[in-house]
């Protein structure tokens, strides 16, 4: 991804026009499959002040693609009049200095942090334990199995970075599901314990949480489901993933 950022000038009164002619050329980038999202902003202070940014997929795609598509001709002549009150356009990389402010709760704090989670992770195997179905898969556990994984969604949550630091990180949570040929419904099976006991120990239910909850829970076992057969060849390095609301902050009505 790369962002570019358009900072024009334009006078009060052609300011309409403008804003007019970008709702047009919005529809442009809407459907760019070079474009990942944009936003065009005007300054409060200095309301000639106008930045747009786009997210392109790579400065290539945006270059080679987009600029030479049928898609810019119509996006061209929206903005055309305005292109001479441009004063900066570039392209800038992301740096790894970024993230969400202190507005938002963590998944991980909404949950009741680390001793939510191993309450979670405790029933959860004390389940496991007992199931027909996945309960061989877990006969050798290492006894803190439990706590491992809940120091592992903690991370995931917006917690403490404690299962990279103390436990080897993705790397070793990998190598913990290769070979096991997990199936679709073992995977099931441990989605639908995992939920019981999220329900029995009180994680909160309000639909917000729940929903970011199992999305990240349908698309970990899905990838420890893959990364289980025989002769996978999964990613072997990758940081921790971090997961957040998504589309549905708390809500706080
Ligand atoms: C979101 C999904 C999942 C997460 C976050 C997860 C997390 C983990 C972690 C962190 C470990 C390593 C613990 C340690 O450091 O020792 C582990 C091991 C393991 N996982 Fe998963 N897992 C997931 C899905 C699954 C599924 C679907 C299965 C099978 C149905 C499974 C079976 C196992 C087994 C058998 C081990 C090794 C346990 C042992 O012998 O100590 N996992 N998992």
């Amino acid at each position: 991804m790369i962002v570019e950022y358009i900072r024009y000038r334009i006078p009060g009164e052609r300011s309409e026009d403008f804003e007019a002619a970008y709702h047009k050329a919005a529809d442009c980038l809407s459907r760019a499959p070079q474009c990942a999202d944009y936003e065009l902003a005007r300054s409060v202070e200095q309301p000639e002040s106008y930045i747009l940014r786009i997210t392109w997929t790579s400065a290539k795609d945006h270059l080679e693609g987009f600029r030479r598509s049928d898609l810019f001709q119509e996006f061209f002549a929206a903005i055309g009049p305005f292109v001479h009150d441009i004063e900066e356009m570039s392209h800038y990389e992301r740096t790894a200095v970024r993230g969400t402010g202190g507005s938002i709760p963590s998944l991980y704090d909404w949950a009741g942090g680390a001793e939510a989670l191993e309450r979670l992770t405790e029933r959860f195997y004390d389940l496991v334990a007992v199931d027909d179905l996945i309960g061989p898969l877990f006969k050798h556990m290492n006894p803190d199995h439990p706590r491992f994984v809940a120091m592992w969604l903690g991370e995931v949550f917006g917690g403490p970075a404690r299962y990279t630091h103390e436990r080897g990180g993705y790397r070793h949570m990998l190598s913990m599901h290769l070979g096991k040929a997990i199936t679709e419904p073992m995977r099931r099976r441990w989605v639908s314990l995992l939920m019981d006991a999220a329900d029995e120990v009180g994680l909160p239910a309000d639909p917000e949480f729940r929903a970011a909850f199992t999305g990240y829970i349908e698309w970990g076992t899905r990838l420890a489901l893959a990364n289980s057969q025989p002769g996978a060849e999964p990613v072997r390095e990758a940081p921790v993933p971090h997961w957040g609301w998504g589309v549905a902050p708390p809500y706080s009505g």
